[in-house]
This record gives structure tokens, sequence and C-alpha cells, in this order.
């Protein structure tokens, strides 16, 4: 296995890019773990394969470091639209880009030819049931229920932004066991397709804070999906308005849920740390 990648990060949240027209790899789930391995790879949170689409821009396909495909990702939205223009594979500030989970669009935005922030229109929230998807009544939404993991009782707000999430309001995040609870969460059997979860702050209704645990990731320093499905179910739970700062580990995203469209939009930085040649040999050379 042998490819170029730029390594990039989203407020720490990093992820490996790969250009999907000039670069092959026969298997994208093993490549990401090895890809991913902090000591023996490259080191990230995810592979991320930018490819042609018959229907958008670019189409790209997300992998966490446990090898599993995920159908969305905020922060890597923000990368790649970054790495497409400034590598020129697209002379366009606003681009199509197809994901599992649909079609985003984020859009550059410059000000006397500087990038200022990257801003996504992350489409809808999906609440149903069905559509996170949550075990249950396939309609009903899931906000505010009980969730019970090992004796210990939580009231979850589960949101899908085409991957899925499952929000928790704290007192105080930083008294959470993220490593300990993290797992058992995603992992439970309300959610067919696991979760990724975040546990939640709010300092006031336009500041939230938010830690993560990632689905096939573990705990990351910031989640730009998480940010959007944190700012929805602050607002379904009237803990938040309709715009806030999300504080996450890794820095701040503005995101807003607009009442004209009903889509999220997200607001902010992509990071290009380096770039180079991935060579993995046989095991035993
Ligand atoms: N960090 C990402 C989300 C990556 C995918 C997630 N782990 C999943 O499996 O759904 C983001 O910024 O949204």
């Amino acid at each position: 296995m042998q490819f170029k990648f730029t390594k990039w990060h989203g407020l720490g949240n990093d992820f490996v890019i790969v250009n999907g027209f000039s670069e092959t790899i026969d298997d994208f789930q093993a490549a990401a773990i090895e890809v991913c391995d902090r000591h023996l790879g490259i080191g990230a949170d995810g592979l991320v394969l930018v490819l042609p689409s018959a229907t958008a821009d670019f189409k790209m396909r997300i992998f966490n470091s446990d090898g599993s495909e995920a159908e969305m990702c905020g922060n890597v939205t923000r990368c790649v639209a970054r790495y497409v223009y400034e590598t020129g594979l697209t002379a366009n500030t606003r681009i199509t880009i197809e994901t599992e989970a649909g079609l985003i669009i984020p859009e550059l935005v410059l000000e006397q030819g500087e990038l200022k922030t990257v801003k996504v229109d992350m489409g809808e929230p999906r609440l149903q049931r069905k559509d996170i998807p949550l075990l249950g009544a396939a309609e009903d939404q899931a906000v505010n229920i009980p969730l019970t993991v090992e004796n210990e009782r939580f009231l979850v707000t589960c949101v899908s932004m085409g991957n899925p999430h499952c929000v928790i309001f704290v007192d105080d995040v930083d008294l959470v066991d993220l490593a300990a609870i993290g797992p058992k969460i995603e992992t439970h059997e309300l959610f067919p397709r696991k979760t990724n979860v975040e546990f939640v702050q709010i300092r006031d209704q336009a500041r939230l804070r938010m830690r993560v645990w990632e689905r096939g990731a573990g705990i990351t320093l910031a989640c730009g999906t998480g940010a959007c499905a944190t700012l929805a179910a602050a607002v379904l739970n009237s803990k938040a308005g309709r715009q806030a700062v999300i504080e996450l580990d890794g820095g701040e995203l503005f995101v807003e849920w607009s009442s004209k469209d009903n889509h999220i939009y997200m607001s902010g930085p992509a990071t290009e740390v380096f770039r180079g040649e991935f060579l993995k040999k046989p095991a035993r050379c």
C-alpha cells in the first residue's frame, strides 16, 4: 500500500486526506486502521477519500480510525473544501459534496483573497427515530428520554446530522468520565448503527460547552456534526437560541439553525498540517 496524502485538522479533529483522482487504495477499511494508528501509521481520527461524483462537484468517503465508514463528518467537510480549492481541483468557493448522508455544501469565505472561515450548509437535522436510527416508534422524536446504562440513568436527546448523535446535558462536562461512559452509550442496544455521544454544558443561551466520544474513533478534540446536533438538541429542550458558539476541547465552532430553510449552518477553521507519502511494507519486511 503506497499513496500520497495530506494531513488536515478541524479544531484538532485530524484526518488524512487522499486524492482519489490520482491515488489508488484497494481496501479503504484496512487502510484507515493502518493510517490512523498513532504509533505505526500517520496518526489520525479518520481517513478521507476525495472522489469524482456523478451528482456533485466531488464525492467524499470517510473512515473512522477503527475502519468503520461514517456517513458524514463536519470537520472533514471544511477541510475537504479548502483542500480541493487550494490544490486546484476546483476554482469554486461554493462546493457541492456528495456524502453517504446526502449533498453537503461548504463555502470558503474569503476577504481580500484571504480565508476567513469555512461555512457549511449541513442540511436539516433528522429527528425521527427511524432516521437516526434509534429503536422504538419509527416516527417519534427522542427528546429528553431516559437511557439506562449499567444502573446509571441519563436523559438523552437524539439527532441525526446524517450520522447518529446522542446528546446529554450535564451541569459540568469536565466531571464526566468520557472514556468510561462513552463506549457504553456508543454501543447501547437502542442504537442499531451505534452512536456518537456528546456531553453538553449550557454556559448561556448562545454558548455551549461540548465534549465528545465519537463512534469508531473514541475521544476527539472536536466534532462538527456533534456541534450541530448539540445546537439542535439544545433548541428542542429550550436550552438555547437558534445561534450559538459551541466550545470544544480543540476550539470553537459557530452554529446556526435557520428558521428559514430548517438547515443547520456551521462555520469554523480548516488547517493543513503536512503532506507526504504513506509507505506500508508487508509485516515481515
Ligand atoms: N468528527 C466528525 C464525525 C466523524 C464520524 C463519526 N465518528 C461517526 O462515525 O459518525 C465531525 O466533525 O462531524
